[in-house]
């Protein structure tokens, strides 16, 4: 293996030929387009080139590689590696085309071994090495002679944990753990739910897992798309560096309300929202729509030139019901009617001689379409929710209680083009729509958070998915949304998954132990069966603070802390949030809020799911469990934030639970 001084050659000489790489593929962008001879081949290599392009571009100054592995003998178990060394890094280096690659991106088969071999099981390893950067200096290396049965404790991998942080999330390629490892290249057709406490890297594993997926099966995947869900925009901001860093800018970063697309214009009260969001409003809705299916009463008769063709009203019937049986959705139903009507009259009309040619069939598509109208009307999803929200009685009886219809209704009757839909509302518009008409599905969807989906939002998450796998992610501890699931296996079959595996995670590579232990201490109170984290981390600090002046206390609490490295997040209920924030503008304090990027920020309870600061200063326990019904999670979310230091202020006591 190399000394440190021919490592750094190496990077330079890894650097300079990525350099030629990307340099290579702006110039084939520009001659590409000019010396292809037709010009689909030309658009076509034109956008491959230019996408190559733009994600070697987006590669910013990351090292070239992060670790080496070298093999043994052939008989060590190395097989076709036999005496083979190879640097890994971020992405795929090679000075020429057809000689050996520099360096391997992280996700090729053969970099697998890197992540999972240890001292008791080498896979042929006879030294890993991980190397130490400091930006873009190459400071130092580990080697671990994993065939020799030598395996330390990482203290890079120790380092990377355990460093403070500031902006938004990095990626973890060079120190994914086996169990993070085993769960990003599972395979593609496979789906899996992850039961992870907090930061043992669940939104990390997520995100590697779509670069992977987008590695390993392109071009299935470029074709119909990956799509990662969050639980709000802060979240997603702070996730957003993550992939492009990987060369991946073409997933799908959103949430749910995102996805569904509705201008939300109002607010419902809990009952309401409780009930909308409800399994048993699938049944009401898929009522709703099919009850607008009706009997004919008369034949059809359609005039052509002399003749006048015709189907009498029973088999009009027949055909209706069997459409109604077997369609998927309620307008291929409709369009089944009105085929097997044409095909009806196509049989009459050949007997007589005629050439029924595809003008003559779009011709009586047409002529047939008003009697089908009249049995199985064109609908749309907004006019048959405004219906259902109007009277729910007609579509609900017997799948809803006479309360629960009431929260429902609205006080007066509208049509749709005067509603002001709210938050559920989309997700049933969804259902409606998609029992219309399917929509379009992606190759992959990867959903955080997902312990907080209602069983509505899971069944428009299914829908995308149909066709394709999972990846759910999520902690039921801190589960804090009305519906909030309490176990996966009924999450996961609303999410259409139900045979998907369950994989708990609990190691924490956040929260440092001293914080976790304060955390645990919730636990108990939770009423879900997960499993206590364990921290990775042994460094960290904890202060519990009993103030009189809370805004005082804050203004204080953040200056020391700007005194150390690292990000700051304060994070007190929605409520009290305004004042404290002007208390440290008052104080000269620069502050930004969730989505923004500052090295102070104020976040309301409510959004701080998935984040995470160097300094947390949680502010009045007992106010974020007060202030809603599942409090409780809520601060278990709050405390658990913290990278290195965790102040509690408070002036109330603090909750029982945590004591
Ligand atoms: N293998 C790893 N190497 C380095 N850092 C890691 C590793 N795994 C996780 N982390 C870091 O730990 C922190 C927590 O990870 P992440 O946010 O993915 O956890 P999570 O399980 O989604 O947490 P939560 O449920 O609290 O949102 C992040 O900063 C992440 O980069």
């Amino acid at each position: 293996m190399r000394d440190l001084v021919s490592e750094r050659e190496y990077a330079e000489r890894c650097w300079a030929a990525l350099r030629r790489m990307v340099a290579g593929a702006r110039e084939n962008v520009a001659i590409g387009e000019h010396t292809w001879g037709d010009r689909y081949t030309a658009e076509r290599l034109g956008f491959y080139l230019k996408t190559l392009a733009r994600d070697m571009g987006e590669e910013g100054d990351n090292p070239p590689f992060f670790g080496v592995i070298a093999y043994g003998a052939a008989d060590s178990g190395a097989g076709e590696h036999s005496r083979q060394t190879y640097y890994l890094g971020r992405r795929h280096i090679s000075d020429a085309i057809g000689r050996p690659p520099m360096v391997i991106d992280w996700r090729a088969p053969v970099s697998a071994a890197f992540y999972q071999a240890s001292a008791v099981e080498p896979r042929g390893i006879e030294t890993r090495r991980r190397f130490g950067w400091s930006g873009q200096t190459l400071t130092s290396f580990e080697d671990e002679r994993l065939s020799a049965g030598e395996q330390a404790d990482s203290k890079l991998v120790r380092r990377e944990i355990e460093r403070a942080r500031v902006g938004p999330m990095r990626d973890i390629v060079a120190t994914i753990q086996p169990e993070q490892d085993t769960l990003v290249r599972t395979d593609l057709d496979v789906s899996v739910c992850v039961q992870g406490a907090p930061g043992t890297g669940k939104t990390a594993v997520g995100l590697h897992r779509a670069a992977y997926l987008l590695y390993a099966h392109r071009s299935r995947l470029t074709r119909n798309g990956v799509l990662v869900l969050g639980p709000n925009r802060a979240f997603l901001h702070y996730i957003s560096a993550v992939l492009p860093t990987l060369g991946e800018v073409d997933v799908e970063q959103t949430t749910i309300e995102q996805l569904l697309d509705r201008e939300v214009r109002a607010t419902d009260t809990h009952a309401a929202a409780s009930v909308k969001h409800d399994v048993r409003m699938a049944d009401v809705l898929r009522k709703a729509v099919y009850a607008r299916i009706g009997r004919p009463s008369r034949p059809v008769v359609v005039s052509d030139e002399s003749y006048k063709w015709r189907v009498n009203h029973h088999e009009f019937a027949q055909m209706v019901v069997e459409a109604e049986a077997d369609a998927t959705t309620y307008l291929t139903g409709r369009e089944r009617v009105i085929a097997r009507i044409v095909a009806a009259l196509q049989r009459q009309a050949e007997a007589r001689g005629q050439n029924c040619n595809g003008v003559w069939q779009r011709r009586m598509s047409r002529a047939v379409t008003p009697d089908v109208e009249a049995v199985w009307p064109q609908l749309k999803a907004d006019e048959v929710l405004a219906e259902v929200l109007s009277d729910p009685s007609a579509a609900a009886d017997g799948i809803l209680t006479a309360d629960e219809q009431d929260a429902i209704r609205w006080p007066r009757s509208r049509k749709a083009k005067s509603a002001r839909w709210t938050a559920a509302d989309a997700v049933l518009l969804d259902e409606v729509s998609a029992l219309l008409e399917r929509g379009p599905t992606y190759g992959h969807v990867i959903v955080d958070e997902a312990q907080d989906l209602s069983p509505m939002q899971c069944r428009a998450i299914a829908r995308r998915s149909e066709h394709s796998s999972l990846t759910v992610l999520g902690d039921l501890a801190q589960g804090t949304a009305a519906w909030a699931a309490t176990d996966w296996l009924t999450q996961l079959g609303h999410l259409g998954k139900p045979t998907a595996e369950i994989v708990a995670l609990s190691t924490g590579y956040r929260v440092p132990a001293a914080v976790v232990e304060l955390a645990n201490r919730l636990l108990a109170s939770l009423d879900v069966d997960v499993p206590p984290t364990t921290s990775f981390r042994s460094d960290g600090e904890l202060t519990i603070t009993r103030v009189d002046d809370l805004p005082a206390a804050v203004v204080e609490s953040v200056q020391r802390a700007l005194a150390q490295e690292g990000s700051v997040g304060v994070i007190a209920t929605d409520h009290e949030l305004p004042a404290l924030t002007e208390a440290l503008k008052t104080a000269g304090i620069n502050v930004v809020a969730a989505d923004g990027d500052g090295r102070v920020t104020v976040v309301p309870a409510s959004l701080a799911k998935g984040l995470e600061y160097d300094h947390v200063i949680a502010v009045e326990p007992a106010d974020i469990v007060a202030s809603e019904p599942h409090g409780l999670n809520r601060l278990y979310v709050v405390l658990t934030r913290a990278v290195s230091r965790l102040d509690v202020l408070h002036q109330r006591p603090l909750p029982s639970e945590l004591s």
